[in-house]
């Protein structure tokens, strides 16, 4: 715009222009040389400016993006797993009320769904299974560490997981990469997660990495006064390496049964 007007007035003060002497001349330069400094000026700001801030705001944006569509879309995918209530096997019913079922589901093998009844209000099991996700490990002896690697947002984060020699001691030592997405409404808390791949942090030499299919722990408020809450935990895991099938099948129930037992000892130290 700026460059056409000052054609346009080029143009209509040419004849007066060639007509002008001395001082008017001086005027006129100096006029035209603050123009000339005022478009440079304009597109200076504009180069370091706006087009940066987009760019890196699009990087960060995008790859968040991915991480929370990836959480929320395997939260999805393992609460539909959950809520198809037909042809669930009993495995395990233990004398305190948790329950273990099993199921063959098409593309994802054989899950297991356990189901417990927990001392505790919805908030208490967020922060302790979501917010403080890294000190899982000192309360949980099958857990060796946690470390969230990447926060996209406040319910998506990306961690690296092991578990300790001494977990599921039929399978052995595992580590996972995953994403886990939460979602927390009034009474009832989601924790999904699947597993990832990212070229920055690789398997690991000496470690078998497991992969986490789409998994999910569903929390629902039985009770506002007496805090307790129903826990239902979809695990689908596929733990890698040479192993029958039969050690696996009796190793990722007994890693969910274990795991409950430290979460109420948790819980009970309050
Ligand atoms: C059987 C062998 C291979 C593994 C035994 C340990 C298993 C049961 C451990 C290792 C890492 C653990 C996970 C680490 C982190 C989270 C995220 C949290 O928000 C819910 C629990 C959850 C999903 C844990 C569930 C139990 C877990 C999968």
């Amino acid at each position: 715009m700026l460059p056409a007007v000052v054609k346009l007035c080029c143009g209509i003060s040419y004849p007066h222009l060639r007509s002008m002497s001395g001082l008017q001349r001086t005027a006129v330069a100096v006029i035209s040389k603050e123009i000339t400094q005022m478009k440079h000026w304009a597109q200076i700001k504009h180069h370091i400016g706006k087009p940066a801030e987009p760019k890196t705001e699009v990087a960060v944006s995008e790859d968040q993006l991915f991480y929370i569509q990836h959480g929320k879309e395997a939260l999805r995918k393992a609460v539909s797993m959950l809520e198809d209530g037909e042809g669930w096997k009993l495995e395990i019913q233990e004398n305190n009320g948790d329950v273990i079922c099993s199921k063959v589901i098409p593309g994802a093998g054989k899950v297991f769904r356990l189901e417990a009844v927990l001392e505790a209000s919805l908030d208490d099991l967020y922060d302790l299974l979501f917010v403080r996700v890294e000190n899982m490990h000192e309360w949980n002896p099958s857990i060796q560490r946690v470390k969230v690697l990447k926060r996209a947002g406040p319910e998506t984060i990306v961690t690296h997981e092991v578990s300790a020699e001494t977990a599921g001691n039929l399978i052995g030592q595992r580590d996972f990469l995953s994403v886990r997405h939460s979602c927390k409404e009034k009474s009832c808390l989601y924790l999904g997660g699947a597993a990832i791949q990212l070229e920055s942090f690789p398997p690991q030499a000496g470690f078998v990495r497991a992969e986490d299919g789409p998994t999910c722990i569903v929390i629902k408020a039985l009770d506002e006064d007496t805090r307790k809450s129903s826990f239902t935990w979809l695990l689908n895991m596929d733990v890698k390496g040479w192993l029958p099938k039969s050690i696996v099948n009796q190793g990722l129930p007994r890693a969910q049964l274990d795991f409950t037992r430290h979460l109420r000892k948790r819980l009970s130290l309050r």
